[in-house]
């Protein structure tokens, strides 16, 4: 048992460390609208979570110590260990709310790739929130928590909750979607990542050079596809394969040209249907059934098109303490 001592009121408090699991996620549908003057875009973005894992564990540490950060896993290298760790955000953000001071070890088990546009770091983000929310007892509200997520970052949201959900504005007003059966799915990833913003100015780019320089005006506003929610609602693998979209695919693209090999190479394999995952350079690939996933993801491994490949299914559930058991 550790001591986590509250600022706010003085008191020590005994606490076990508490690990908490939060899922990657994939945009079955990302439509992107123009951009708007607080340099975000607007989205339709249809979110669904894939059970890969990251897994976060706060640890009370001594009074006055701070946070720490530290990070285990295959992309380990690529995770800033500082304050401008996501985890570390979520948890200055939830001290600073309460009048506490974030004197805690998060350490990230990470399986989700980094940089790869399956929102790992927003995965760490809100299993932070979570665990220094039932380590310091906080108590904070789902909508507070919620609201603290969106300041955090547009995809953060979503990690919190899981399932499938769509989400509006820039991607963190969400709505949770019913998903009426179980998807198969192979995740392709790169070898290095690609930058979020990049990606969404590569975006604009392309849309002023092959719009004639017509601008943002012209971008339609975005919207869910009635055929891509009801194939959701209906678990239906084949008629979702029809509707997935990605208008970032053509951007990520554009910026990492290898990625239309590794497209090929999965569909080529017996996908469904084949698509960058968010802002990439992760691709993602649709299976009828979990046996044709792993022959997929047999044959990217084997062909050097990407850096390993993991198969997965979804819908899974959002931040989940799993330690101490419920
Ligand atoms: C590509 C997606 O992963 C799809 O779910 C998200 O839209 C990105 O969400 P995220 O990584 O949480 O992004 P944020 O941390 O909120 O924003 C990072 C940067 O991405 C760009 N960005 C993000 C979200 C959005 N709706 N429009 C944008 O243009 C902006 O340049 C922003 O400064
Ligand atoms: N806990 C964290 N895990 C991974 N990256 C982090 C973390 N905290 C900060 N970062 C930084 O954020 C950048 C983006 O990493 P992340 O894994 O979240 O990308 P992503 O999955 O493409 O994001 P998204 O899909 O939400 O756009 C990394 O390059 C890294 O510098």
């Amino acid at each position: 048992m550790s001591t986590a001592q509250t600022a706010g009121t003085g008191t020590a408090r005994t606490a076990a460390p508490v690990t908490v699991r939060v899922p990657a996620k994939v945009n079955v549908q990302l439509a992107v609208g123009g951009l708007r003057p607080d340099g975000f875009h607007d989205l339709a973005n249809v979110f669904l979570a894939v059970g890969l894992y990251d897994e976060i564990t706060a640890t009370a540490t001594a009074p006055g110590e701070g946070p720490r950060v530290t990070c285990s896993g295959p992309d380990t290298d690529q995770v800033p260990l500082d304050r401008t760790n996501l985890a570390v955000r979520a948890a200055d953000a939830l001290a600073a709310r309460y009048g506490l001071v974030p004197d805690v070890h998060l350490h990230i088990g990470k399986e989700i790739p980094v940089a790869g546009g399956m929102a790992g770091g927003s995965a760490d983000a809100a299993g932070a929130l979570l665990a220094c929310d039932a380590l310091w007892g906080t108590g904070a509200s789902r909508e507070e928590l919620l609201e603290i997520c969106a300041e955090l970052g547009s995809d953060v949201p979503f990690s919190l909750v899981g399932g499938a959900a769509l989400g509006r504005g820039r991607g963190e007003l969400l709505t949770p979607l019913e998903v009426g059966g179980v998807f198969h799915w192979v995740f392709a990833v790169a070898e290095g990542g690609l930058s979020t913003p990049a990606v969404y100015r590569e975006c604009d780019r392309l849309r002023e050079v092959r719009g004639g320089g017509a601008g943002a005006d012209a971008v339609p506003a975005p919207e869910a596809s009635p055929a891509l929610l009801a194939a959701l609602r209906a678990g239906d693998a084949a008629a979702l394969a029809g509707h997935l979209a990605n208008d970032l695919q053509p951007a990520a693209v554009s910026l990492l040209p290898s990625l239309d090999d590794t497209l090929a190479v999965g569909t080529q394999a017996g996908a469904l249907a084949a698509l960058v995952s968010g802002s990439g350079p992760t691709c993602a690939f649709l299976a009828e059934d979990a046996a044709t996933a792993s022959d997929i993801a047999f044959a990217l491994r084997a062909s050097g098109v990407c850096r390993t490949a993991h198969t997965a299914t979804s819908p899974a559930p959002g931040a989940t303490v799993v330690r101490p058991a419920g």
